[in-house]
């Protein structure tokens, strides 16, 4: 029963039974099957054994629920009485009742087959199945994946493929795909890609309602839609209930989509490609070869729908989780049942609520919709799932009356699409074969750039060979015309010629002969020379063109080189100006650093000069050692004067100045009070021997901004310039850092710098002196006449205070008037800029001889007041304590108090004898000059 049933695609079987009996719509099926009794029933509950509820009358249309089931039918099966009031029995026709012994194969053939192979026509169809928890569903619908229980899934792929096999139109193709999903507490998941999950339903108008997102897997065999649908089954979530070990807890719908694409004989379209359509046994052979065009496509869906079961809470008793998916089975299948009430419904047709629910929302279509639809509602046989019962067979016979139009979908826009494919496909080829001959047209450009370039270089050769051609005709053209030459004497010969020559002559063979050669040579020349020429002619007239143009190129370069070598040109000289300019930098620099070079020379002579010319005062001059005269001195000689502060002060010395310009400071000072200086100015040159110059002294400050200058200045200014020294004037200065300048018969218009000009410093030759101090502000200018080149010295400090003849010459001191030039600023000393480039370093000069002064008159000041001291105690000890003096202080001074004073004086005056004795010692030579000094002073 379970095999060997015919297949017959064009049997509606259902369908065309049902046609008719006006009782179900033609598109819409409903059957009903009855599942045997579980053990658990049979067992009865409790006291009650089981008790059987469900018979199909003969004919398998009707089915008849009692709860006294033997009281209402009779022994053919047939329902005899409805039970009166009884019991509880009732009657419903459907397109087909299975009792429970009905095998699967036939539920599948009556039921399921005509629906499944309406898709292959490019139908939707749907096979639902409904019913009680535990009542058959999965059993029906799934089954067992190999055996007589094999389900209607397993039957539908069976069946599919083995038409497509059996397909009796030869040019007819189809493609298969499938798909599974389930619906979950309202969620659609994909079961065959698990990470897809709640999908969302959408309808549009070709493919009607779908899932979006949800995975087809096309397949080639029935093993594969096997594959897809274990791997579904295990994840679709089940669970254990009161009613059924193994409840669905989910509504699962299996989709397996065909298309059939029928292609009659050739047209001029292809076929389509792509698609790995399933060719049927027929149609394998010979089909490659036809060129056939698409005449439709048709898509058929079909859906396998295995509802979860309704169920009664308080019977299932379910709790928590499991409570909660029958709360979502109940409702969804409520709106299942809403659908189809209103689908049903007698009136007007209403608004069908579709979308209460995703199970509703997805079977749109076969619920009253394009498609062909069995449902098939399942029940349980015994007494104890009587309302269950009753519920699902009224549910059913309601769901009878839905109407469906079911049409071929027939793929019109797919086949446009493919239409469409095949015009790009065309379009593609064109494009293809254009740029096939682009390429072929870029080759034959390659190979005619080839051929131009060996047509070049050809021509190159050709002008080559025509100039040799030329000079090869010019050469037979001169052979030609010499051999007529010698033709010519040769006949001028034999006809002047002696009688041999007139004797040939005559002979008219010979000459007839000489005229043929003649002629035969003319004419070959003549021959040679016209196909010369003409080939000549050819080239010149092919090749001109190509000359002009090579000398426009010619012409062009030429302009362009003029047109560089002139920039060229430009570039260089404006290099040469610049490295002109930098060789004139560089002289200058060197110009620069050769005048930095001599002024530095000149610094150092200068400052040589200065330091010798300190070292040569009148103190240095009598042979006193500034060391020894320091060492002498001890305390007296200041401060510093212990050992250890004389190497303070020396290093002082040698930062403010040399040593011997303050020993020779301190000597001169020493010597009764008086600056008394000899002029180097004469080093080298004048020498001061048999003359001298005293100066009154000055103690005060020298002032700001005098100038200072001396003869070590000229010197050494003559010795770096020569014959400069005429026009500089020697210089000293005093002391106390007054600035004075010896202005000597040829010198010119010396004055001192940045203060005022004596009126009489300008007239005759005569040293002039400046002491800014005296008189105030005012400036005063002694003028001594001398020698040229020899400095006239002055006597002691009467000189300097006031005019008189001196003893060595006539010295004429020329007071300056006060304020007379006060105010009026100098003019630079025209010789002395011209010999210095710069006058700030003659001011620096003199900025550094002022400084020294000032050290020299600030130390002479310290010596003189200890020596004053020292004086007025060797006089208070000698002639007894002044009336004001207190011999307190003397004591104090001692430091002890508790001495005699006889003995106190006597060691005073020892101690100041034996100072006197290392003064005299340290001015050496000299010990009577101190002692005179000393004794004068006293
Ligand atoms: N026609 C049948 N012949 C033999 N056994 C059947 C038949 N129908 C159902 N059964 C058995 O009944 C039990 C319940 O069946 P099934 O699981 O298919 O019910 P269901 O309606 O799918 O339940 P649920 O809604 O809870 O999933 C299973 O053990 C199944 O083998």
């Amino acid at each position: 029963m379970d095999s060997n049933y015919p297949v017959d695609p064009h049997d509606d079987g259902l369908y065309q039974q049902a046609s008719g009996t006006g009782s179900t719509s033609e598109n819409f099926k409903v059957v009903v099957r009855i599942r045997p009794p579980l053990p658990r029933e049979l067992r009865g509950t409790g006291l009650r054994a089981y008790q059987c509820t469900t018979a199909v009358e003969p004919g398998d249309r009707n089915v008849i629920l009692s709860e006294n089931l033997p009281a209402v039918v009779n022994q053919q099966g047939n329902m005899v009485t409805d039970g009166g009031a009884l019991y509880n029995t009732y009657r419903f026709t459907f397109d087909c009742v299975y009792d429970q012994q009905c095998p699967q194969e036939l539920v599948y053939r009556q039921s399921a087959q005509q629906v499944v192979l309406s898709i292959l026509q490019g139908y939707n169809a749907a096979i639902i199945a409904y019913g009680q928890t535990g009542t058959g569903k999965t059993y029906t619908m799934e089954g067992a994946m190999d055996g007589p229980d094999r389900g209607i899934i397993p039957r539908t792929v069976e069946d599919i493929f083995t038409y497509i096999v059996n397909d009796p139109e030869p040019s007819s193709k189809y493609l298969v795909r499938s798909s599974y999903l389930q619906i979950y507490n309202e969620v659609v998941s994909d079961l065959l890609k698990p990470e897809r999950s709640s999908l969302s339903i959408r309808e549009d108008r070709r493919r009607g309602v779908f899932v979006e997102g949800l995975s087809e897997w096309v397949v080639r065999s029935p093993a594969e839609v096997y594959q897809l649908m274990q791997r579904g089954q295990s994840l679709r979530a089940t669970g254990a209930t009161k009613l059924n070990e193994v409840s669905s807890r989910s509504h699962a719908v299996c989709v397996i989509i065909v298309e059939k694409c029928t292609t009659p004989a050739a047209t001029e379209d292809g076929p389509p490609g792509g698609a790995p359509w399933v060719r049927s046994s027929s149609s394998t052979a010979g089909a490659e070869s036809t060129v056939p065009a698409i005449q439709s496509i048709k898509v058929g869906k079909l859906n396998l729908v295995d509802l979860a079961g309704s169920e009664r809470v308080h019977v299932t008793g379910a709790v928590g989780r499991r409570l909660e998916e029958s709360k979502k089975i109940n409702a969804s299948l409520s709106a299942l049942g809403n659908v189809i009430a209103a689908l049903t419904d007698r009136r007007e047709r209403s608004h069908i609520p579709y979308r209460d629910s995703k199970l509703t929302r997805l079977l749109e279509d076969s619920l009253g919709g394009n498609c062909r639809t069995t449902m098939i509602a399942t029940i349980a046989p015994s007494l104890e799932a009587f309302q269950e019962s009753l519920s699902t067979l009224k549910f059913a016979n309601r769901a009878k009356n839905i109407q469906n139009e079911a049409h071929v979908n027939e793929d019109v826009d797919q086949r446009t699409l493919l239409r469409k494919y095949e015009r790009e496909l065309r379009r593609l080829r064109d494009e293809l074969a254009r740029r096939s001959r682009n390429v072929v047209d870029k080759r034959a450009l390659l190979v005619a750039e080839e051929q131009a370039k060996r047509a070049e270089a050809d021509k190159l050769a050709a002008l080559t060979a025509l100039q040799e051609r030329s000079r090869e005709f010019l050469r037979e053209k001169e052979e030609k015309r010499a051999l007529e030459l010698k033709i010519q004497a040769m006949q001028s010969q034999l006809l002047s010629g002696g009688s041999s020559g007139a004797a040939l002559q005559e002979v008219p063979a010979v000459r007839a002969m000489l005229q043929r050669e003649a002629n035969k040579v003319k004419e070959h020349y003549e021959a040679r020379i016209r196909a010369l020429e003409a080939e000549r002619q050819d080239a010149e007239g092919s090749a001109s063109a190509e000359v002009d143009r090579y000398k426009q190129l010619l012409l062009k370069q030429r302009d362009i080189m003029i047109a560089l070598t002139a920039r060229l040109n430009e570039r260089d000289e404006r290099i040469n100006s610049l490295q002109e300019e930098l060789d004139a930098y560089d002289r200058y620099q060197r110009q620069l650093e050769d005048q930095l070079d001599a002024k530095t020379t000149e610094l150092i002579t200068l400052r040589k000069a200065a330091v010798e010319h300190a070292a040569a005062s009148p103190a240095g001059l009598r042979g006193v050692d500034p060391s020894a005269l320091q060492n002498a001195l001890g305390d007296w000689a200041g401060p510093g004067g212990t050992p250890g502060s004389q190497q303070q002060q020396q290093q002082q010395q040698q930062q403010q100045g040399t040593p011997q310009d303050l020993a020779a400071a301190a000597t001169g000072s020493n010597a009764g009070g008086h600056m008394a200086r000899t002029s180097s100015g004469g080093v080298g040159e004048a020498p001061g021997a048999g003359g001298h110059l005293s100066l009154s002294p000055y103690r005060g400050p020298a002032p700001p901004g005098s100038v200072l200058a001396n003869g070590a200045l000229a010197a050494g200014l003559s010795r770096t310039m020569p014959g400069l020294h005429h026009s500089l004037p020697p210089l000293v200065y005093s002391a106390d850092g007054t600035a004075v300048e010896l202005q000597g018969p040829d010198s010119q218009d010396v004055t001192p710098r940045g203060s005022t000009a004596s009126a009489g410093s300008a007239t005759g030759g005569g040293l002039s002196i400046w002491r800014p101090h005296m008189s105030g502000n005012s400036s005063s200018t002694s003028s001594l006449p001398y020698p040229s080149n020899n400095y006239q010295n002055a006597q002691q400090s009467g000189v300097s205070q006031s005019a008189g003849a001196p003893p060595g010459g006539s010295v004429a001191m020329s007071h300056g008037q006060v304020g007379h030039n006060q105010g009026t600023p100098a003019p630079p000393p025209s010789g002395l800029a011209d010999v210095l480039a710069s006058p700030g370093e003659v001011m620096e000069l003199r900025a550094a001889a002022l400084t020294a002064a000032k050290e020299r008159s600030a130390l002479q000041q310290i010596l003189d007041s200890k020596v004053r001291v020292m004086l007025a105690e060797i006089i208070n000890e000698v002639s007894g304590p002044s009336p004001g003096a207190s011999t307190s202080t003397m004591y104090t001074r001692d430091g002890d108090g508790s001495s005699s004073r006889p003995q106190v004086l006597l060691e005073r005056l020892s101690a100041l004898e034996a100072l006197v004795q290392r003064v005299s010692d340290a001015i050496g030579g000299s010990s009577g000059g101190g002692a005179g000094s000393r004794g004068g002073g006293a």
